[in-house]
């Protein structure tokens, strides 16, 4: 029944504007999945290889769709992802593109489910799943490579950790969002909004921290439950390494003083989350900071892992983190985000799913976290292609209670 007939590819815009890659995926029995790739503009060095659109499509056509039409079961996903790792024939997806490659991945999961006629959480999770929803880390204010003269640190981020409810927790990020707004026109700070929605105001961090802090304080007295705060520091794009130090823009620091720095910002603001406090290639200094601070909080390898199990067992064995950041397209199918997150549970690692700066109205993600009973999920607090997500996460918990 679930025997894939038809694959399509085409091109669609993201959120930025730009092209990306959609695929939509047929079955024997009249099973439709369709599914877009995201788009990272702070991307790791280490992540599978996203090609132009154009290319990424004529070369799946070339080399993958042959392979899988009539042959491949949307509902046996291991062989789809296998298949598509044989068509493309790299390491890192540079034949195909991890673009073509992760649309068709995640298509094929939909048509499997449609087939089934289970939710997609459901079919790709089990019936054993578990019974938790994960937490949406909503981005508030921004700036690093998703906004221009804005903060240093690319994400401050709002954790509702006491939120009783899916639904509660969505609308408390939401709240802090427009709390900050009105603490910016207080304080006479124009600005627009970042990539990922976040306002994009031209303030230091530490002015940053103050605001996000007082309205998270606000915001917590009003729904009475307790909102936690964290950030994705996306240290590798302060990191030069010619001089060695981590640059801001009013100063610069060495790696002692930024694990200093972090480790202090996490005491004084009591962060329940930091994400790529480090350079992507200082395993060492990750661990330094995870020995100092990983008992109070969440160190998030995102460039750090890129979503691949070498580099998550290289981080295991030297202790770098306690948490890893999972984007499937950054190593290019869902099977190997699932590896991701069963080898990161295995070994005591929390797993955060998450999107991409450029994204689409595409759902996966709520439904991986779900799927996989993940503590957080980080998909943004406002905008069309973000509330997709977090309005799926209200409609999952909806159906599954
Ligand atoms: C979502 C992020 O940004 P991008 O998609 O630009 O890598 C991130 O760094 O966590
Ligand atoms: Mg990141």
């Amino acid at each position: 029944m679930t025997l894939i007939t038809d694959i399509r590819l085409r091109r669609i815009l993201d959120s930025r504007g730009n092209p990306t890659v959609e695929a939509d995926v047929v079955t024997e029995s009249g099973g439709f999945g369709r599914a877009a790739a995201p788009s990272g503009a702070s991307t790791g060095e280490y992540e599978a290889v996203e090609r132009p659109p154009a290319e990424a499509i004529a070369a799946a056509r070339e080399h993958a769709v042959g392979r899988l039409v009539g042959d491949a079961y949307a509902g046996n996903q291991r062989e789809v992802d296998s298949i598509l790792h044989a068509a493309d024939g790299t390491d890192d997806f540079s034949e195909i593109g991890a673009n073509s490659a992760v649309a068709i991945s995640m298509a094929a999961a939909k048509a499997g489910a449609d087939v089934l006629g289970a939710p997609l959480f459901q079919h790709l999770g089990g019936a054993f799943r578990g019974e938790n929803f994960p937490i949406p880390l909503g981005n508030v204010v921004g700036g690093g490579e998703h906004a221009a003269d804005a903060t240093d640190i690319q994400e401050f981020l709002v954790a509702p950790v006491g939120a009783p409810s899916v639904e509660d927790a969505v609308f408390a990020n939401a709240a802090v969002h427009s709390t900050v707004a009105d603490l910016l026109e207080e304080r006479d700070v124009p600005c627009g909004k970042g990539d990922e929605g976040a306002w994009a105001p031209s303030i230091d961090d530490s002015e940053a921290f103050e605001i996000v802090d007082e309205a998270v304080s606000m915001v917590e007295d009003d729904v009475g439950f307790n909102i936690g705060f964290g950030l994705d520091v996306a240290g590798a794009e302060l990191y030069d390494s010619e001089s060695e130090t981590y640059e801001y823009s009013d100063t610069s620091r060495d790696t002692d003083e930024q694990i200093a720095y972090i480790a202090e910002l996490v005491r004084e603001y009591d962060l329940v989350y930091v994400e790529d406090p480090l350079d992507e290639n200082d395993y060492d200094a990750f661990a330094d900071l995870t020995d100092e601070v990983g008992d109070q909080t969440l160190i998030c390898g995102d460039d750090l892992f890129v979503t691949n199990t070498e580099r998550l067992i290289d981080g295991i064995e030297r202790d770098a983190a306690n948490s890893i950041l999972i984007k499937p397209n950054q190593i290019g199918t869902l099977t190997d985000a699932f590896d991701a997150i069963e080898l990161a549970t295995q070994n005591g690692y929390d797993s955060v799913i998450s999107h991409r700066s450029g994204e689409t109205e595409d759902t996966t993600i709520a439904h991986l976290a779900v799927a996989t009973d993940a503590p957080f999920i980080k998909t943004g607090a406002v905008g069309g292609e973000r509330t997709a997500k977090l309005n799926e996460l209200i409609r999952i918990a909806d159906d599954a209670t």
